[in-house]
């Protein structure tokens, strides 16, 4: 068991609330709004660009190269995204000058700053931890749904499945995931995995009300 699948179990609930929403099953399925999937969207854009600036962080809180190639890798990741948001953007007219004007959602800055205050008020683990259900949470979430549906061709939401699924984005989040045990193993003491469950937990529960923002948009 890695310290992913530790913190997992120990947050279960707020876990399963994360990868198996509503939001997340309707998408699977199909039936997703794409009122809800474009205001998804567009706050994950914003999302983004805080997340962004997270990784940064890490990269600052590292003393290590191979933490600060890590980061790297995370930043990189991100900004890779951001052209898929802004390549589906597209398709409804919005540039990229009108997603970044629009307001941020409440289930946007609740998330990010959080993660951000993580990080400034916590250690490197502490951050890696607070990022950990997003970068590999979407791995689950890509792989679980392509594998279900299968032959995504003619899917309307393939691009994204695809992206999350892919196996660019399947080997990012497995490298963070190692990253993450790695860090464990040189700095976490058992006394302190109760506070980091509290972090994961919240984490997760702040995913689950992102994809609610979603569909309470529609
Ligand atoms: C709400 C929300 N949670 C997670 C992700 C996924 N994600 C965020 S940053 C990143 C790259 C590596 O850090 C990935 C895959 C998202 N887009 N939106």
């Amino acid at each position: 068991m890695d310290i992913f699948d530790r913190l997992k179990a120990a947050a279960t609930p707020q876990w399963n609330s994360y990868v198996d929403h509503e939001f997340v099953r309707q998408m699977g399925e199909g039936t997703l709004s794409e009122a809800a999937f474009r205001t998804y969207l567009v706050q994950d854009y914003l999302f983004l660009i805080q997340f962004a600036r997270a990784w940064a962080l890490a990269a600052y809180k590292s003393r290590r190269p191979a933490d600060i190639r890590a980061a790297q890798a995370g930043l990189a990741a991100i900004l890779d995204e951001t052209e898929l948001h802004l390549r589906l953007c597209a398709r409804w007219g919005l540039t990229q000058a009108d997603i970044e004007a629009a307001p941020e959602h409440q289930a946007t800055v609740a998330y990010t700053r959080y993660v951000l205050d993580c990080g400034a008020a916590g250690d490197l683990l502490e951050l890696h931890v607070a990022l950990a259900p997003c970068v590999i949470g979407y791995a689950e979430i890509g792989r679980a749904l392509s594998e279900r549906i299968g032959d995504l061709s003619n899917h309307p939401y393939r691009e994204w499945i695809a992206e999350y699924a892919g196996e660019g984005y399947q080997g990012v989040a497995t490298a963070a995931r190692k990253h993450l045990d790695e860090l464990a193993a040189r700095s976490m003491t058992e006394q302190r995995f109760a506070e980091l469950v509290e972090i994961f937990g919240q984490a997760s529960s702040l995913e689950a009300d992102f994809w609610q923002m979603g569909l309470a948009s529609q």
